[in-house]
């Protein structure tokens, strides 16, 4: 569905991402793991269609992505991105004029199991409601594929299961989820496969089912192994 062929990024002498090769398939949730600065941003803002690889190709269902793509991959970036006029209610109006996909009825569900009100100011939002909002905003849209930059970012952690089981509950069968997240343990609980990265490099891709088959391990024990003594694990 999405592939990244030998894909690099490089901002001037920094090479964020380097040679990247990976494909994704309809209906899994994977989990892009990584320390800061692994490159796990600078991958999904190429595959969104919105920063363009220096090297290799990133395509969706065989053709680069770009215009079309953008139609059917939604992405949600760590940064904020409403106004500080704007209500709940406003950002689900901006929302449905920038994406046809949008459903304002998706929209109001989320709200609901997000305990957020139309009438709630951008301004006034804690940093866990501005990110319960963006997942509101993002899961609203009809998509393909979502990319979920660091979702449960300033989420406390009884509101974190809630929230997973709310974007799970939100997409289609056929829907390919990604989320990166430095909360593994938690992620391992809800993904159906891991992508570690390191140094912009992509180290393992692997199902979780077979890792815990197979290796006898968890993803923890993989990103324990991977990240903490610079080990060559192996999905
Ligand atoms: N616009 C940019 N200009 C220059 N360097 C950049 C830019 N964006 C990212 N980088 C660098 O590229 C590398 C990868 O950054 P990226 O944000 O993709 O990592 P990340 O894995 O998402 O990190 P984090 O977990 O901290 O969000 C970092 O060294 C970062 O400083």
């Amino acid at each position: 569905m999405l592939e990244s062929r030998e894909v690099t990024k490089n901002y001037g002498s920094k090479m964020a991402v380097s040679g990247v090769s990976l494909k994704l398939e309809p209906g899994l949730v994977y989990a892009m793991l990584g320390p800061n600065g692994s490159g796990k941003t600078t991958w999904m803002k190429m595959a969104a269609g919105l920063v363009k690889p220096s090297m290799g190709e990133m395509l969706y269902q065989g053709t680069p992505v770009g215009k079309e793509s953008k139609k059917e991959i939604a992405y949600m970036s760590t940064e904020p991105y409403f106004y500080n006029w704007m209500s709940v209610a406003d950002v689900g109006k901006y929302y449905q004029d920038f994406f046809e996909d949008f459903s304002m009825e998706r929209y109001q569900q989320m709200l609901d199991r997000m305990e957020l009100t139309e009438d709630m100011k951008a301004k006034k939002l804690s940093s866990g409601m501005m990110a319960k909002l963006k997942i509101a905003v993002t899961m609203a849209r009809s998509a393909k594929i979502y990319l979920l930059d660091e979702p449960l970012n300033g989420i406390d952690l009884l509101a974190r299961d809630q929230i997973m089981t709310s974007i799970l509950e939100a997409v289609d069968k056929d829907v390919t989820l990604v989320v990166s997240s430095h909360l593994v343990d938690e992620l391992e609980r809800v993904v159906d496969a891991a992508i570690f990265m390191k140094e912009g490099q992509l180290v393992e891709q692997c199902m979780v089912e077979d890792l815990r088959m197979n290796r006898n391990k968890s993803v923890v024990d993989l990103y324990r192994e991977i990240y903490g003594h610079g080990g060559e694990a192996q999905c």
